[in-house]
């Protein structure tokens, strides 16, 4: 493959997203081998970029499964080893087959992207900032159509009010105002996901963040000799500031799976509340000595947090449940195949 040429006299580890996470899991003897930088996953080929520019290896039987945005070591042109990912977004993978998916890996800011007209809906944030906590991945909220809403101030205001510590930023994603806006996010080695529902600007927000880079690099669309709009394989895409894209089909319509340590963490204040219930397994209806419900009472919870928080629940336990009962097959499975091992060794060891 050639490598293009922009990205061959741009590239290095940094401006590829190396960081000492990735640098401390190097042993002595894998000093040698070349980092890669995963930037589309085929059935059986994997993109990558290193320094030297593109390459490319195949997919084979021994390999774990790689996602996205992984960081690979490269002994000459063969696959060496994975490194641990600092991040991770997964969902369970459609069809029959019951297995998980990985989505994206090592992205560093997640942009969860919500229109201030109709489409604006707090529940729905809460969800993606579940998926964020999850994945650990720092969310930053934009607040889209800034421009055609009269009440942007309020609306900002309630957003915030889910944590105060979340970036909330209300643009026009048409506007290069954007660039300045979110330069925090997408400079010089920094991996950016953005996930929100139809209509809301998502592919405005990226086009806009791509600039003139699109053109360069090739960006999400190329033509084809005949002039049609036809997707790249690729999903890692450098953005006009340096950083990188990561944008699958996946990504933006992931749904809420094993997702109970990120819901609990986005709704904090009810948490600590049921640690301070009575019993244990309170399940903040009617039980007498609930700390919730007395909240709720005093006006100090938000109705609307507590029915968010159970739906959120009720639906990563509904999207979860095949994957949870398929884990605990494995296990059962797992512990047979260990309890025939021994039973063959100790008949070995009586002969
Ligand atoms: N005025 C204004 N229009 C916007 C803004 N953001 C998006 N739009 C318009 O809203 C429409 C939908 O935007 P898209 O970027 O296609 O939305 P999307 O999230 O990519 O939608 P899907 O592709 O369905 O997921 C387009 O007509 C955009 O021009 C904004 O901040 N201000
Ligand atoms: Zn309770």
């Amino acid at each position: 493959m050639i490598p293009n040429q922009t990205e061959s006299t741009e590239l290095n580890l940094n401006t590829l997203g190396w960081k000492p996470f990735f640098q401390q899991q190097l042993t002595l003897e894998q000093w040698e081998y070349c980092p890669a930088r995963v930037t589309a996953v085929h059935r059986n080929r994997v993109e990558l970029l290193t320094e030297q520019g593109s390459a490319e290896i195949p997919v084979l039987p021994n390999m774990p499964e790689i996602a996205v945005g992984d960081w690979l070591l490269l002994d000459g042109e063969r696959f060496a080893a994975l490194l641990e990912r600092q991040s991770l977004f997964r969902r369970k993978a459609a069809g029959p087959g019951l297995s998980e998916q990985l989505i994206a890996a090592n992205v560093d800011t997640l942009l969860i992207v919500s229109s201030l007209n109709d489409d604006f809906n707090l529940n729905r944030i809460e969800r993606y900032l579940a998926l964020a906590r999850e994945a650990e991945v720092e969310p930053i909220l934009v607040l889209t159509k800034a421009d055609l809403c009269d009440d942007a101030d309020e609306l900002t205001r309630q957003a915030q009010r889910l944590d105060p510590l979340l970036m909330v930023e209300a643009v026009n994603a048409l506007s290069d105002e954007v660039i300045e806006r979110l330069a925090p996010w997408c400079g010089n080695g920094k991996t950016l996901a953005l996930m929100g529902s139809s209509g809301v600007g998502k592919s405005t927000l990226v086009n806009t963040l791509m600039g003139q880079e699109t053109l360069a690099t090739g960006g999400i669309r190329e033509d084809d000799s005949k002039g049609r709009h036809t997707t790249t394989g690729r999903s890692l895409h450098r953005m006009g500031q340096g950083g990188w894209l990561l944008d699958t089909p996946g990504m933006r319509e992931l749904q809420l799976t094993e997702c109970e340590q990120g819901v609990s963490e986005v709704f904090s204040e009810i948490t600590q509340l049921a640690e301070q219930c009575r019993f244990a397994d309170c399940q903040h209806d009617n039980e007498p000595g609930c700390a919730v419900q007395a909240a709720l009472a005093s006006g100090e919870l938000d109705p609307r947090r507590l029915a968010s928080y159970r739906k959120l629940l009720r639906e990563q336990a509904h999207n979860s449940e095949t994957l949870a009962q398929r884990r605990a097959r494995d296990k059962d499975l797992g512990k047979m195949y260990r309890s025939v091992q021994n039973h063959r060794r100790s008949q070995k060891g009586n002969r």
